[in-house]
């Protein structure tokens, strides 16, 4: 194992911690963009509590409201603008993780000569990545993404049908302001959705990564297992702040790099989600919670040990052997009935979505993003074929 960590993002964890807004953006500019979704922060009072807060320190407040969940590029082009108008010199970014994938990508769009799609990921070669970014303050409203302590943005093109990311050390937030109480008045559905999110950035690693990581195996299992804990006690009461506090703690860690340091991972079942979500605009946790148990029976049959594991660790069923297949797909039907009984969605099907596009979907994934063979990165590599059994599956 090999590898190099560097987090840069400060960390203001704790209830009450918005006061501290204006104080902590002010090192960073004096003329901050604000950058809001779809209203709730208006509705809620957050917006206002905020912009108070940025006032009483110094700080001019412009503001690009309405990103969308997944963010288009048109919205990214509109926030730039703003920000290029009023000579604005930090962004603040006030909602869930559409909110702060926008805002990353007007970060980096204020300094590129160009459409900001040349900085996404399209496969390689990928000669835009940022390399210069407005600094950014991360504040979520909803646990889910971690994109409050990441360098990814992952950005929808609504003119070419297209859903990927740009990742680059410029784009970590300066700050992740974590207030849980900001949390409190996300719905059942969408704190499910942040629960099975967050969950799945650690299965991608811990099943796709390399052997022998024994404490990122832990650590990866140790926040699934508080997601498993404390995710239905926030999706049965939403003003339960411990749990609240739990499951954003756990969303940021799950995808900080922390957790998968060193495995080296693909995330084929992200990769997937991120393609048929440019065709149907859903939710992209209910996306992967209905890819991610068929991809697991799929990759389970090439490394049944790890999935073991994961049975015998996270809902501590028994195993005959390290190798035992029946045992590895018993784990994977507890944790699909997880799924299910905080209100995901497990089959396509339930969102309507049928086989018409199957073969489109997994084209265009390996398109964006392959092995140089043809597959998709993971453990096992897939080919396209594989890819529509596993969605085949789904339906
Ligand atoms: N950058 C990353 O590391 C990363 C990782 C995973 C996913 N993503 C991307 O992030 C996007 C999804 O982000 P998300 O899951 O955080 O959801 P989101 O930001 O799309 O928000 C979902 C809904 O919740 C609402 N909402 C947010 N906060 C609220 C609050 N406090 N009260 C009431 N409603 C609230 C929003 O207005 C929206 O309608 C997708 O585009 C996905 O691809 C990014």
């Amino acid at each position: 194992m090999q590898f190099e960590y560097d987090n840069p993002t400060r960390v203001i964890f704790g209830a009450g911690t918005l006061a501290r807004l204006g104080e902590l953006t002010r090192p960073h500019g004096q003329r901050a963009l604000v950058v809001t979704g779809g209203g709730s922060v208006k509705r809620s009072g957050l917006f206002e509590r905020a912009t108070k807060s940025l006032g009483d320190a110094g700080i001019t407040v412009f503001e690009c409201a309405g990103i969308e969940p997944n963010p288009r590029l048109s919205s990214v082009k509109r926030g730039a603008a703003i920000a290029r108008d009023n000579g604005c010199d930090v962004i603040v970014a006030l909602g869930g993780g559409s909110t702060m994938d926008a805002s990353k990508a007007i970060a980096a769009a204020v300094f590129h000569d160009g459409d900001p799609w040349d900085m996404i990921y399209h496969g390689q070669p990928h000669p835009h990545v940022p390399t210069r970014a407005l600094p950014l303050i991360a504040v979520p409203t909803l646990a889910a993404t971690g994109s409050e302590m990441n360098s990814g943005a992952v950005i929808s093109n609504e003119e070419t049908t297209e859903k990927s990311f740009m990742r680059a050390d410029c784009l970590y937030p300066r700050v992740a302001l974590l207030d849980p109480e900001l949390t409190l008045g996300v719905p059942r559905d969408q704190t499910a959705y942040g629960v099975c999110d967050l969950i799945t950035h650690v299965t991608e690693s811990y099943f796709n990564g390399v052997d022998d990581t024994p404490l990122q195996d832990r650590f990866a299992e140790g926040v699934i297992l508080t997601a498993l804990e404390y995710g239905p006690r926030a999706i049965a009461n939403g003003a339960d702040l411990e749990a609240r506090a739990q499951i954003q703690w756990a969303a940021t860690l799950a995808l900080n790099g922390w957790v998968n340091v060193g495995t080296n991972g693909g995330y084929p079942v992200h990769m997937i989600e991120h393609t048929v979500s440019a065709y149907h605009d859903i939710t992209h946790a209910a996306g992967l919670a209905i890819i991610n148990p068929a991809w697991m029976r799929f990759a389970a049959r090439h490394r049944p040990a790890r999935f073991v594991q994961f049975a015998q660790r996270v809902f501590g069923l028994p195993a005959q052997g390290p190798d035992d297949l029946a045992a590895a797909l018993a784990g994977i039907d507890r944790f699909e009935a997880f799924l299910k009984s905080i209100g995901c969605p497990t089959r396509f099907s339930e969102l309507g979505i049928g086989d018409a596009l199957i073969e489109t979907y997994a084209r265009d994934t390996v398109r964006i993003i392959n092995d140089g063979k043809g597959n998709l990165p993971g453990r096992p590599p897939m080919s396209e074929a594989d890819i529509v059994a596993v969605l085949t599956a789904a339906l």
